[in-house]
């Protein structure tokens, strides 16, 4: 039988080359070509199913994530899978796993902080998974703060064996993934101590369970926390808890490339500065980037696709009601997250490229880019996670009641994706850093230290504390050059009135204290601008396809005049934008939504994502919402039987005792 498309009618509306949209979102011919056929690898093989996940129990759950980890790896090795489709693979299994932690954190950590000879020691074997490592930082009493932590690594010169030990209950090893159960290795940081001094947090290779039986080795107490936010969702991950007795491992397990502990014991430091003990934090956070453009993208695929199905109210004549797509208030909630997930999707492209050239740069020991390369990925990590958060909710609200169904696909991943405001990093605690790094720059103003890359804006800041915004009708926010210019005015002058008022305290620790809700709005005006700032940039390249170019910049334009219309307080109270010129901003925004809204089932559809990625049958490609969410329904345990089970015990007697109470 023939299959119907629902979406047909709003597909054969779109006014542009979607097939080279999809090459756009993929980042090349290539890429989009690896993306397409691993996803429906993972689509066709049943062992990576995942409709059955929330009603698993967590011991179940945890079962599939063993299954479809060791099912990964097979098919890895079988296929000869490059590192890049690997990667991909990981991504369209789409379950949390201590692979994810194997390969994301451990192996990167070793690389960025361990001497050439650890890695060639310890990189093969955890490359061809002969050992499972984790990344274990976080401890019961601390995880922001990381020059709290209390594990301690005390150097033995009798032995030259480092002693790893828990000294306290907040000590004990608290949140790492795939430490709970299946890791056999973990990079613990710890305070090092040499001849009774302590030198700080670092880190050090240690072997937590036996390579035969899997048992904890000698004087190590690990576990899973427990069952964590929603169901199913992140708890097939293994998140654990670690304590140590006075363990022991040889010193050549302390990763040494940033500072080394020699034979006699002695305290050694490189060139290298210290913070680069924090690398694999920066490295992670800028994969982040590039995850929150993909979990946001999937939210409004769903939105997107089951709005343009949903019909409700405005039937004329019996004719058919309107698609809740066509009412402006949708728009206005939805339209602003799909050009968020490109904007997200450009930011995280610059910032793979940005991290690239801090790492060829730390490499050639030229260390002069990596605080810009910390303020970058620890705030737009903390933007893009929290709209991404954010935009997920919204997307469940705007479908409705069904969208609270574990079947639309949405509660599921809203659970697996909030903990990224937290993990890597509290957001606050990064807009923090990168409100520091902008004090730094405003006080450097003006003592002929020119300020560059992201915040190369500031050279120009006597300008942009006086301009003025050069828009007299709508269509004037549609230029780059204004749009541009109101984002690095308000970011300037918030920036500047923070170090104004900062001046205002007798230290500079106790203004932090004071100002630090307004720093951190300071830090989010700065990430909203590169975001904006790299857009544009991306908008200067050759985009083939008809009308690709187009759209983009549609989306650019919503994505810029949304966060005005949000934000306007900021940009009014700094004199930024005058309130006429608010009001504009409105009636461009809504010209723009019209715009798009032709061509929105193109754009979520350029996301090239399988049935069996979304998971939701609201996001369907084919739109057959209504068959498919009443067949769904009769899949669920509870009715398998027609009387529930309990009927008998609870139910009945219930009734009964009415029934003598009615007669009584
Ligand atoms: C089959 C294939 C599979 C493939 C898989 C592929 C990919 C998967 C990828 C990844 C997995 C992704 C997700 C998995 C999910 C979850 C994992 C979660 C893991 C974790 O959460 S790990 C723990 C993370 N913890 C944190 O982020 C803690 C946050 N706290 C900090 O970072 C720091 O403590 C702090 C807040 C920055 C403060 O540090 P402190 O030492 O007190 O510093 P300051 O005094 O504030 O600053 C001193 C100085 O240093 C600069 N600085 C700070 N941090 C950095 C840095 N990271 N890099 C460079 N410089 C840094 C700071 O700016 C100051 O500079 P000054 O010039 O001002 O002195
Ligand atoms: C799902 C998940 C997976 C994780 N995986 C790992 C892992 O693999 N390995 C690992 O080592 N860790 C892991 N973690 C731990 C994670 O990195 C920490 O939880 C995170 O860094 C936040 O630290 P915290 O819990 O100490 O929060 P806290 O710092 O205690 O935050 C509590 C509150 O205090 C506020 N706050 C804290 N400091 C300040 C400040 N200076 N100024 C203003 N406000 C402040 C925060 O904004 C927040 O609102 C994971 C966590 C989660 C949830």
């Amino acid at each position: 039988m023939e299959e119907i498309d629902h979406l047909g009618h709003e597909r054969s509306k779109i006014e542009f080359d979607v097939e080279a949209m999809k090459i756009v979102w993929a980042g090349s011919q290539r890429a989009l070509e690896v993306s397409d056929r691993i996803s429906r690898l993972v689509a066709s093989d049943p062992i990576f199913r995942k409709d059955d996940r929330t009603i698993l129990s967590r011991k179940e759950l945890f079962n599939t994530t063993l299954r479809k980890s060791a099912h990964a790896w097979k098919r890895i090795i079988e296929l000869r899978l490059t590192e890049e489709e690997a990667s991909r693979l990981r991504f369209y299994i789409d379950q949390p796993a201590f692979m994810d932690l194997h390969w994301g954190m451990f192996i990167p950590a070793i690389k960025g902080q361990g001497t050439e000879e650890q890695q060639k020691k310890w990189l093969p074997l955890a490359y061809k998974m002969q050992i499972i490592g984790c990344y274990a930082q976080t401890e019961l009493g601390h995880g922001s703060n990381v020059q709290g932590l209390e594990t301690t690594a005390t150097f033995d010169p009798k032995t030259d064996e480092f002693i790893l030990h828990s000294p306290t209950l907040t000590s004990s090893k608290w949140w790492p993934g795939g430490l709970g159960k299946a890791s056999t290795h973990a990079l613990i940081y710890s305070r090092l101590i040499t001849d009774g001094q302590d030198h700080g947090v670092h880190g050090f290779i240690v072997q937590l369970r036996s390579l035969d039986d899997h048992l904890p080795l000698p004087g190590i107490t690990i576990g899973d926390i427990g069952i964590k936010f929603g169901n199913g969702a992140y708890n097939s991950m293994d998140n654990g808890v670690l304590r140590f007795d006075h363990v022991r491992i040889p010193r050549d397990q302390m990763l040494m490339r940033v500072s080394q502990v020699t034979r006699e014991g002695k305290y050694l430091q490189s060139d290298v500065p210290r913070q680069l003990v924090y690398g694999t934090m920066v490295y992670v956070r800028q994969t982040i980037v590039s995850d929150a453009s993909c979990a946001l993208s999937r939210a409004v695929c769903i939105a997107t696709r089951y709005s343009a199905v949903r019909r409700q109210f405005g039937s004329q004549d019996g004719g058919p009601e309107t698609q809740v797509i066509d009412y402006k208030t949708q728009q206005n909630r939805l339209f602003p997250l799909l050009a968020s997930a490109y904007a997200y999707r450009f930011v995280g492209e610059w910032l793979k490229w940005l991290y690239t050239d801090v790492t060829q740069r730390l490499q050639a020991n030229d260390f002069s880019t990596l605080p810009e390369a910390h303020a970058c990925t620890a705030g737009l990590k903390s933007l893009t996670t929290s709209a991404t958060a954010d935009g997920i909710e919204e997307c469940r609200k705007l479908c409705g009641g069904h969208g609270y169904l574990c079947s639309s696909g949405l509660p599921e991943l809203f659970a697996v994706y909030i903990p990224a405001c937290t993990y890597e990093g509290d957001n606050i605690v990064l807009l923090l850093q990168v409100s520091r790094f902008l004090m730094k720059t405003v006080s450097q103003l003006g003592s002929g230290i020119k300020p560059v890359g992201t915040t190369a804006y500031m050279g120009q800041v006597e300008h942009l504390m006086q301009c003025h915004c050069d828009v007299q009708r709508a269509e004037d926010w549609l230029k780059p050059s204004v749009i541009l210019a109101a984002f690095q005015a308000r970011a300037a002058r918030m920036s500047v009135a923070c170090a104004q008022n900062l001046s205002k305290f007798s230290s500079q620790e106790e203004g932090f204290a004071e100002l630090s809700a307004d720093l951190v709005e300071a830090a989010v005006a700065h990430c909203q601008l590169i975001v904006v700032t790299k857009y544009i940039e991306k908008l200067q390249q050759a985009i083939p396809g008809k009308g690709v170019k187009e759209q983009l910049a549609a989306l650019c334009n919503i994505y810029a005049l949304s966060l005005i219309h949000k934000h306007q307080g900021d940009f009014l109270a700094n004199g930024c934008i005058t309130p006429k010129q608010a009001s504009l901003v409105n009636w461009q925004l809504r010209s723009l939504y019209a715009q798009v809204r032709p061509n929105v089932i193109g754009l979520v559809d350029a996301f090239n994502y399988t049935d069996h990625y979304l998971g939701s049958i609201l996001g369907r490609y084919d739109g057959n919402v209504y068959p498919k969410l009443y067949e769904e329904a009769w899949k669920d345990p509870l009715n398998d039987s027609v009387v529930p089970d309990g009927y008998h015990e609870f139910i009945r007697p219930m009734l009964k005792q009415q029934l003598r109470t009615a007669r009584l």
